[in-house]
C-alpha cells in the first residue's frame, strides 16, 4: 500500500498505473477535488435559496459558464432545486467534454455511449428548443436511466433513445420539421396505424406480445438485429414518422450530407481516472476491481470497442461535422493509441483544436491537440479528450 494516499490501493492497481505510466498521486489530489453542478438556464436566480438549503456556497466555475463547485461532502439528492430538476450533478470535466463539440443552433447530435446520461442532459440543455438528440448505449437498464433523467429536467423534448450496439448503429437523424410531422399525423387518415404516435410508458396488450414475441426470438438466434427504440419527445421529429422511415439505416454516400453534425463517443473504458469510481471498490472488494478493470484480456477487447465505437460514430458524422472521443480512463492504450489507429484507418478525420480549452485547467495529452483532465491539474475527474472533423475528400 501506499502510505500517501488517503485511500489505501491495492498492489495490483498501483502496478496497473505503473505499467500504464500514471502518476498514482493523482488519486491523493482527490480530496480537494469539489463536486459539480450544473444549474439549468434561467434557474440561477434560485441560487441564494439553493446556498441556504445546502449550506454551502456556489463557487461558480469561471472557466465552465453554467457551472458551480461545492465541497464533496454535500449530497445534492435531498436538495428541493435537485428533485424538482433545477440543478444537476456533472464532474466539469465531462462538461468540458461536451463544450468540445461547439454545440450550434439546430444542430442534429449523436451520444453514442450515453447512460447514464449526465453529458447527454449538458447536450439537450445546450441545444434549448432546436435540433435534435439521439443517445444510444448498449445497456437497456442503463439508458432506462437517462430516460428518466431527461424526463425529471425536462430535457428529452427533442431526444430520441435507443438500445442498440454503437459500434454497429446506423440510423440517421430526421432532418425534417417535427411540426410538418405533426401535421402528416393529423391529415392522415388511414395510414396513422404505422405512423409513432405521442411517446407513452404504457404500451397496448398487442405491442407487449410482439415485444415478447421479439424477445423470444432474439433468445434463439442471440443476435439484436434493429435498434430499440425506448423513448422519443414531441419535438424529437419521431411523432407522424412511419417504422420503416425511422429505421432506415444510411447508406455510405448520404451521410456525408445528411449524417449527424455532432457526434459524442464517450467510449466505455476502464474507468480509472475517475476516483469517484475507483472509490466504490472500496465496498465491492478489490478483486472485483481486478477482473473489472485491470484483467489484462478485457482492456485489450476495450480498445477494440472503443475504436470500432470512434470509427462507427465518424461512419454518422457529416462532412464539416465534428466529433468528440472522450474517456474517463487516463491510459495511454485507451486514449492516444486509440486515436493513432483511427487517424491511420481514416483519411477524412482530422485532429482538431479545442479553441475552448485556452483558458481549461488541464494539460495536452501525448498528441497535440488531445487533452488531459486530472484531479491535480484540473480540480475534476480524470478525462480524455480529443476533437476530430471530417473532411471531403475524394
Ligand atoms: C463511460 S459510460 C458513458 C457515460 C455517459 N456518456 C454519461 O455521461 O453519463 C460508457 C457507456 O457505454 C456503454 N456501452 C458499452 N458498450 C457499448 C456498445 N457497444 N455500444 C453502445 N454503448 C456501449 C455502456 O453501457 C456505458 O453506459
Amino acid at each position: 500500500m501506499d502510505g500517501t494516499l488517503s485511500m489505501p490501493l491495492p498492489k495490483g492497481f498501483l502496478d496497473f498505473l505503473e505499467e500504464n505510466g500514471l502518476d498514482p498521486s493523482i488519486y491523493a489530489a482527490r480530496d480537494s477535488v469539489p463536486r459539480y453542478v450544473r444549474i439549468k438556464p434561467g434557474d440561477e436566480s434560485q441560487i441564494p435559496e439553493l446556498e441556504m438549503e445546502m449550506k454551502c456556497k456556489l463557487e461558480k466555475v469561471v472557466w465552465l459558464p453554467g457551472f458551480f463547485a461545492i465541497p464533496a461532502h454535500i449530497q445534492i439528492a435531498s436538495s428541493k432545486a435537485y428533485q424538482e430538476g433545477k440543478i444537476y450533478g456533472i464532474d466539469a470535466a465531462s462538461g468540458a467534454a461536451v463544450m468540445s463539440l461547439d454545440i450550434s443552433h439546430g444542430d442534429h447530435v449523436l451520444d453514442l455511449c450515453a447512460a447514464p446520461g449526465a453529458k447527454l442532459c449538458f447536450l439537450s440543455d445546450l441545444l434549448g428548443n432546436s435540433g435534435s438528440l439521439t443517445g444510444v448505449d448498449i445497456a437497456k437498464h442503463r439508458l432506462a436511466a437517462c430516460r428518466t433523467m431527461l424526463k425529471k429536467y425536462s430535457l428529452g423534448d427533442r431526444c430520441r433513445l435507443f438500445v442498440a450496439d454503437g459500434t454497429t448503429f446506423s440510423l440517421l437523424p430526421l432532418r425534417v420539421h417535427p411540426d410538418s410531422r405533426l401535421e402528416i399525423l393529423r391529415n392522415t387518415g388511414e395510414e396513422k396505424i404505422d405512423l409513432y404516435e405521442e411517446w407513452t410508458s404504457r404500451r397496448s396488450w398487442k405491442e407487449r406480445k410482439k415485444a415478447a414475441k421479439a424477445r423470444d426470438n432474439l433468445h434463439m438466434l442471440s443476435v439484436k438485429t434493429e435498434p430499440e427504440l425506448i423513448f422519443y419527445g414531441p419535438q424529437s421529429g419521431v411523432i407522424g414518422v412511419s417504422k420503416s422511415e425511422l429505421f432506415q439505416s444510411e447508406c455510405g454516400s448520404e451521410t456525408s450530407k445528411l449524417g449527424y453534425d455532432k457526434v459524442l463517443v464517450d467510449a466505455e473504458c476502464t474507468h480509472d481516472g475517475s476516483f469517484r469510481h475507483i472509490e466504490k471498490f472500496e465496498h465491492w472488494g478489490w478483486a472485483t476491481l481486478q477482473r473489472r478493470v485491470l484483467d489484462a484480456k478485457r482492456t485489450d477487447s476495450l480498445t477494440l470497442l472503443q475504436l470500432k465505437l470512434l470509427s462507427n460514430g465518424f461512419k454518422l458524422l457529416k462532412t464539416g461535422g465534428s466529433l468528440v472521443y472522450s474517456t474517463c480512463s487516463l491510459t495511454v492504450a485507451q486514449n492516444e493509441d486509440v486515436v493513432d489507429q483511427f487517424l491511420a484507418a481514416n483519411p477524412a478525420a482530422e485532429l482538431q483544436e479545442i479553441c475552448a480549452a485556452k483558458n481549461w485547467p488541464c494539460r495536452s495529452g501525448r498528441i497535440p491537440k488531445t487533452l488531459r483532465f486530472d484531479p491535480l491539474v484540473s480540480q475534476t475527474s480524470g478525462l480524455f479528450v480529443a476533437k476530430f472533423t471530417k473532411l471531403s475528400i475524394g
